[in-house]
């Protein structure tokens, strides 16, 4: 039997409802959520993902605004545009686009974000309140994944959980956020020794190595629920996972397709990440 596909373009349509809702209600109070988007240089993807993002906002009615300074602009301008969020009462949300020019260094930009505006949860502050269990920022990409398998019915506590991947973005926020939920994680990467052999414990088979149809059928599981968080644009203009979707589909239970699985999830979170920070921004001010 072929994997139940997991529709994360329909999920995220729900959500998005769900946020605009919530947006309403706080817009009742006079509270307009605001988020602010900073693009360094002139990526096409990068491009494409801000658009993406400041669509979702207006739709749900959120303020966004898209800073967009030139690719030499010096690493001081861009902390000094950061620090200036940082102080706006109207934002509550700051999200510098990944990955920057290489004459800035990414940690002194994510260090410079207010932790309660960090909406991507990058700061060390949130990474560090995962970690313990506290109240954070979650990632928007794993805390996209874990709602996909929640709103699917599946079961995460107890289950044999196997992320690819070790990045500070997906892969280890996502270990983190699986162990909250009470599985049992394994996080494997590019050294690791017989790496099908190990994916194919799961039960959940996290991919995010970013390595277009890396994993194909010898990695999974039969039944097994496989979330491919990669997004490969082939030289024929195709979108392609981190997942051989053709070769899985028939051994997985659940899958994601890329596009229109993990993708809008992810923007969905930052939504629901910007409101909650907006809320807890104006209880905060009483
Ligand atoms: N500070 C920061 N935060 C991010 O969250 C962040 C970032 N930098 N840099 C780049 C990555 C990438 N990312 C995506 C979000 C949505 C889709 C998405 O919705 N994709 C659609 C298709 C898009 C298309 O057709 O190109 C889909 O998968 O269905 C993709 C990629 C967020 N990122």
């Amino acid at each position: 039997m072929p994997a139940t596909i997991l529709d994360g373009k329909a999920m995220a349509k729900a959500i998005r409802q769900d946020v605009a809702r919530d947006v309403a209600r706080l817009r009742e109070r006079g509270l307009v959520p605001g988020l602010a988007v900073v693009l360094v240089g002139d990526d096409p993807a990068s491009h494409t993902y801000v658009r993406a993002k400041a669509k979702a906002c207006r739709e749900v009615g959120i303020h966004s605004e898209v800073h967009h300074l030139p690719v030499d602009t010096p690493e001081a301008v861009l902390l000094e545009t950061v620090r200036r969020l940082n102080e706006r009462r109207d934002i509550h949300g700051i999200l510098v686009q990944l990955p920057l020019p290489a004459h800035i260094r990414p940690k002194a930009v994510i260090d410079a974000v207010r932790p309660d505006k960090d909406v991507d949860g990058f700061h060390p502050l949130n990474v560090g309140n995962l970690a313990i269990g506290d109240r954070c920022l979650v990632p928007c990409t794993p805390r996209g994944i874990l709602e996909m398998v929640k709103r699917a019915g599946l079961e995460v506590a107890g289950k044999r959980a196997v992320v690819i991947g070790r990045s500070n973005i997906v892969g280890k926020p996502m270990a983190q956020l699986l162990l909250r939920e009470d599985a049992t994680v394994t996080v494997c990467h590019s050294k690791t020794p017989n790496l099908p052999a190990v994916a194919r414990e799961a039960d959940l088979l996290v991919v995010a190595i970013g390595r277009p149809a890396y994993v194909d059928d010898r990695f999974v599981k039969p039944g097994a629920v496989v979330i491919d968080v990669g997004i490969n644009r082939l030289a024929d203009g195709r979108l392609v996972g981190d997942v051989d979707f053709a070769k899985v589909q028939h051994v997985a239970g659940y899958l994601t397709p890329v596009p229109g699985g993990v993708g809008p999830m992810t923007i969905a979170m930052l939504l629901k990440n910007t409101v909650e920070a907006a809320d807890a921004q104006a209880k905060a001010a009483w």
